[in-house]
């Protein structure tokens, strides 16, 4: 075989025969032929990187439209709602109670959600579709959202039509829902499955701070691309003496594929820029991030580590996977997460921002050192925690983590 012809090959670990290019790139995917002879060839996920791309941006251009309240009758209802009315449901995931407050939030995420489904089945309509996000359209299918359901419909609609790559109908509200519901799909080792959190980090949305539309496609279990728009992020560094007034510009694109790196560029289109993770191999010149809330991570088991490690920087505390794209631009150099027991972890809170950090040179690990295994559903089942550095001081990171959390156990 020649490198431009195209063949119809079976992958071994999929029953689906395959038309791909030779001339592909990235991931190596082993193949065989029909005469049993096994070919490593490298796979090219560029057409899908760029639906991604495309989805997560008119996603963050709606979330941003929402913010100028277009959702609610008022801004000052919007904004008492929001503040006043944010509790927590079950998994203590902020919602807010009052029927109108969950909508405005919930709808909201709901209706980036059906944006992306939207753009990614329209740009890719010859692949299978399969999603794993975290929104359903239950809220919106009761009797009191019909006027929140119509406002979500127009404004969906106003942003394909605004972005005027698409000729179609107007969406009525019953393919909004029905965008929303595509998302139900529970992940696995086998195929690909898009993985969305279509806001992340709902109370830094809520309360004006940092969110993320994170989106990543799995497969066979792992990431091979992510994308993380981050609407509220600075294009230059949040960490360290920056001059704050060299660049106030607001937006940031992170996205990485498989093999070929993670790349930053402003949400308003400007060139894309290679990113790598920091350098720094003094743990004492390190600074680091956790979330913003308490309720999500444990400061204090953080601040330990810290400690250990000399760091002598305050903790830079932010809203959801935005710190993934920090970090792999080398803006601080660790993320600690630590949520309290009993929380499971869902994999479209940590997939985007995984190969956004791996692919600028980081590395996660839960509490203990393993890998994140993405292939098992939509939780990650993990030991603890989760941390993210650098090579260079990972095995530090580790030996500290292990420290502090025997003796949290033995202080119990
Ligand atoms: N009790 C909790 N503990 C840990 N993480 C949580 C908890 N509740 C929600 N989250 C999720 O954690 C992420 C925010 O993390 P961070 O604290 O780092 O900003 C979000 O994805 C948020 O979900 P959501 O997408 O609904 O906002
Ligand atoms: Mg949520
Ligand atoms: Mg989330
Ligand atoms: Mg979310």
């Amino acid at each position: 075989m020649t490198g431009n012809c195209l063949k119809i090959l079976t992958p071994i670990s999929s029953s689906k025969p395959l038309l791909f290019s030779l001339l592909s790139k990235p991931t190596k995917t082993q193949f065989k032929t029909s005469s049993s002879f096994v070919l490593s060839v490298k796979m090219s996920y560029h057409k899908e990187l760029a639906a991604a791309k495309k989805a997560a941006s008119l996603a963050a251009q709606l979330c941003q439209a929402l913010n100028s309240c277009s959702l609610s009758p008022s801004c000052k209802v919007q904004k008492v709602l929001l503040q006043s009315d944010v509790q927590s449901k079950s998994d203590k995931s902020p919602v807010t109670v009052a029927d109108y407050g969950m909508l405005v939030v919930s709808g909201r995420a709901a209706c980036s959600q059906a944006l992306v489904t939207f753009v990614l089945e329209r740009e890719l309509p010859s692949e299978p579709f399969s999603l794993v996000a975290e929104e359903d359209s239950t809220d919106l299918r009761n009797d009191g959202a019909t006027d929140t359901l119509e406002r979500i419909t127009k404004l969906v609609n106003e942003t394909i039509t605004s972005d005027g790559s698409y000729s179609v109908p107007t969406l009525s509200t019953e393919d909004v829902l029905k965008a929303i519901d595509s998302g139900k799909s529970e992940g696995g080792s086998a195929g690909r499955h898009w993985v969305l959190d279509p806001i992340d980090g709902t109370k830094g949305f809520v309360r004006g701070d940092q969110y993320a539309i994170a989106l990543a496609l799995l497969d066979e279990g792992k990431v091979v691309l992510g994308v993380l728009a981050c609407p509220n992020l600075p294009l230059a560094s949040i960490c360290g003496d920056y001059d704050k007034s060299s660049n106030n510009e607001v937006g940031c694109l992170f996205y990485a594929e498989i093999g070929a790196g993670t790349y930053m560029q402003s949400l308003n289109g400007s060139s894309p820029v290679k990113v790598q993770v920091t350098a720094i191999e003094n743990s004492e010149e390190a600074s680091f991030f956790e979330s913003y809330e308490k309720a999500h991570s444990q400061h204090d088991l953080s601040s330990s580590i810290a400690k250990k490690l000399g760091v002598k920087a305050p903790p830079v505390r932010i809203d959801s996977q935005v710190k993934y794209g920090a970090l792999s631009r080398g803006d601080g150099a660790i993320y600690m997460r630590f949520p309290r027991e009993g929380y499971r972890e869902k994999i479209w809170d940590h997939a985007a921002g995984c190969i956004v950090v791996t692919e600028a040179g980081g590395i996660i690990s839960d509490a203990a050192g393993n890998p994140l295994d993405f292939s098992k559903g939509k939780y990650l089942d993990l030991n603890v925690g989760i941390i993210v550095t650098n090579q260079k001081l990972m095995p530090k990171l580790l030996k500290a983590v292990k420290e502090s959390l025997e003796e949290q156990s033995s202080s119990l």
